[in-house]
């Protein structure tokens, strides 16, 4: 664009010139010199116009498209995507056509990339040329004002909130509430057959609702935990917006979350700060900020001190469900899968009892429960839970959206295309983790090459929650491997979607007392 405009105004400012430069002499034959002029008019007039032609056609047409099949109109490849199993999906294409492949699902062309530089330019170094993008069904469930759905200024003033709330200086002080979930949930398993995933939802539920709300009563516990079931049913359905459906049931159950979220946000507001009250006291804190902002001059070009101000009652509510979302299902999956990886490493099981027991003497002698000093001592069980997390990558792909045309590794992006980092195809390149289907803690005895282990993705929109999620698994694990072996029911082995992947079924198993044999 600029450089046409470029061109145009140069010749053109050439074509003055020559005209003035004619009109100005008196000896010359006045058509001799009109014909003159039009000769070199047309001709530097024509010359500027084909490198303007060339140039343009350099810029977009030099650039390719990446290589990859767009599939059938419309329909694209949703339907192998959809019919196969997904890994295949994208390792069929990623092995005929290279770590970046074009590809349409459901009348949305994408671009599928698994090279870690690539995914590091789209997710870090040039974030800001692709911004998140969900279906409008799904944002209006969550609430469209939640983090992870926005880009620049807003998204950065809600992200520091977020991300302090979640870091380790604040979580430090829930390893006790935790702990406390877990000692009063693992003992009413003894001797049953439990569904895992649906057992670690409970738990991964409760930690999610108490950091984003803090200590609340247990009537509105009861009521925030009923809606949410509600919400979530419909977040997986097809979003029909008709009265009866799940869809319609689930947008029903938002707005009255909003009602009992309001309610809290009103007493909480009349109430004196107080520690451990969670993110919402950190969103109402930041709002008093905002107010003294407002009445001070800003020479920030007034962007902070807008956003900021804006911060509403709704805008607190997305907020909350958003992140009780986002740590809810990602959490219980990776539970439910360190759970199966340890039923099928005994010596790996057998390891991390070792350790655990080490913690308890420790906590024996000192008359006291966990600590967060504790879980950071804990390096064994700390490399079952990242081999865990590269082995399910429990998130396998996020999604961006170009906002412009965009060049990535020499291929040419249009804007509007989707964009997918494929985590999962990173983390079982046998390039970055040789025998990537073998789960082999030891390989994180040394880290990982950078950009090649991602379950928390990576750059501005990476998990805030990546600590308090590991810090659930740490309890759990401490207190079920001391007290409790689980024998998986069933022989069906295989992968579920419901969204993230969890082992077929959610896993049944039967928990027994831990016998002494076993160590
Ligand atoms: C094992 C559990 C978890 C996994 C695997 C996981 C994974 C991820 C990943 C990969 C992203 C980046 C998505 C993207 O780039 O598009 C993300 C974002 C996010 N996660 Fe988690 N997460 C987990 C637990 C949690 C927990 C416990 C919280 C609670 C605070 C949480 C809150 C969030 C939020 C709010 C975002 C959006 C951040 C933003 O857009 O700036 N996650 N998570």
């Amino acid at each position: 664009m600029s450089s046409n405009s470029f061109s145009f105004s140069f010749s053109s400012s050439l074509f003055l010139s020559k005209f003035t430069s004619s009109t100005m002499h008196p000896l010359t034959n006045p058509f001799q010199d009109s014909l003159l002029f039009i000769i070199t008019s047309f001709f530097f007039t024509s010359f500027f116009l084909l490198l303007t032609l060339l140039q343009w056609c350099h810029h977009h047409n030099h650039k390719k498209l990446p290589p990859g099949s767009m599939g059938w109109p419309y329909l694209g490849e949703t339907l192998k995507l959809y019919t196969q199993n997904p890994n295949s999906f994208f390792s069929n294409r990623q092995n005929r056509y290279g770590d970046i492949f074009k590809t349409n699902i459901l009348g949305c062309p994408c671009v599928m990339i698994s090279s870690p530089e690539a995914a590091r330019t789209v997710l870090v170094t040039q974030a800001h040329l692709f911004k998140p993008t969900y279906p409008p069904s799904k944002e209006r469930l969550i609430g469209p004002e939640a983090v992870f759905f926005q880009q620049g200024a807003y998204h950065s003033m809600l992200k520091r909130l977020v991300q302090a709330s979640f870091m380790p200086s604040t979580i430090k002080h829930s390893v006790s509430q935790v702990e406390q979930i877990v000692i009063k949930m693992v003992p009413s398993w003894t001797n049953k057959t439990i569904n895992t995933l649906q057992e670690m939802k409970k738990y991964a539920f409760e930690v999610a609702a108490i950091s984003a709300f803090g200590e609340i009563k247990e009537l509105e516990m009861e009521e925030i935990r009923e809606l949410y079931r509600c919400l979530e049913k419909g977040y997986n359905s097809y979003p029909l917006h008709l009265p009866g459906t799940s869809y319609w049931k689930a947008m029903k159950a938002r707005k009255h979350l909003n009602k009992s979220i309001r309610k809290i946000i009103e007493r909480r507001k009349v109430e004196s700060p107080k520690q451990g009250g969670g993110l919402l006291e950190v969103l109402l804190q930041a709002r008093s900020t905002s107010s003294s902002f407002s009445s001070s001059p800003s020479n920030d070009g007034g962007e902070k001190k807008k956003v900021l101000i804006e911060l509403s009652d709704s805008q607190v509510a997305d907020n909350l469900i958003g992140v009780i979302f986002a740590a809810h299902d990602t959490t219980a999956s990776a539970l439910t899968w360190v759970l199966k990886y340890l039923h099928d490493n005994s010596n790996l099981l057998e390891a991390v009892t070792k350790e655990q027991e080490g913690i308890k003497s420790k906590l024996a002698m000192e008359n006291r429960g966990l600590s967060w000093d504790d879980t950071r001592q804990m390096p064994f069980t700390s490399r079952v839970i990242q081999e865990t997390l590269r082995s399910a990558s429990i998130l396998s792909f996020t999604f961006r959206e170009a906002v412009r045309d965009v060049e990535l590794e020499g291929y040419r992006i249009p804007k509007g295309w989707k964009v997918l980092p494929l985590f999962r195809s990173i983390h079982h390149s046998a390039h970055f983790f040789p025998h990537p289907e073998k789960f082999d803690p030891s390989r994180f005895e040394v880290p990982p090459r950078p950009n090649t282990y991602m379950p928390f993705g990576n750059g501005v929109h990476s998990c805030p929650g990546s600590e308090l999620a590991k810090l659930e698994l740490l309890v759990l694990l401490h207190h079920l491997t001391l007290s409790y072996r689980w024998e998986v029911v069933g022989n069906e082995d295989g992968i579920q979607y419901g969204p993230f992947p969890v082992p077929k079924h959610g896993l049944p198993v039967k928990i027994t007392p831990r016998t002494k044999i076993f160590t």
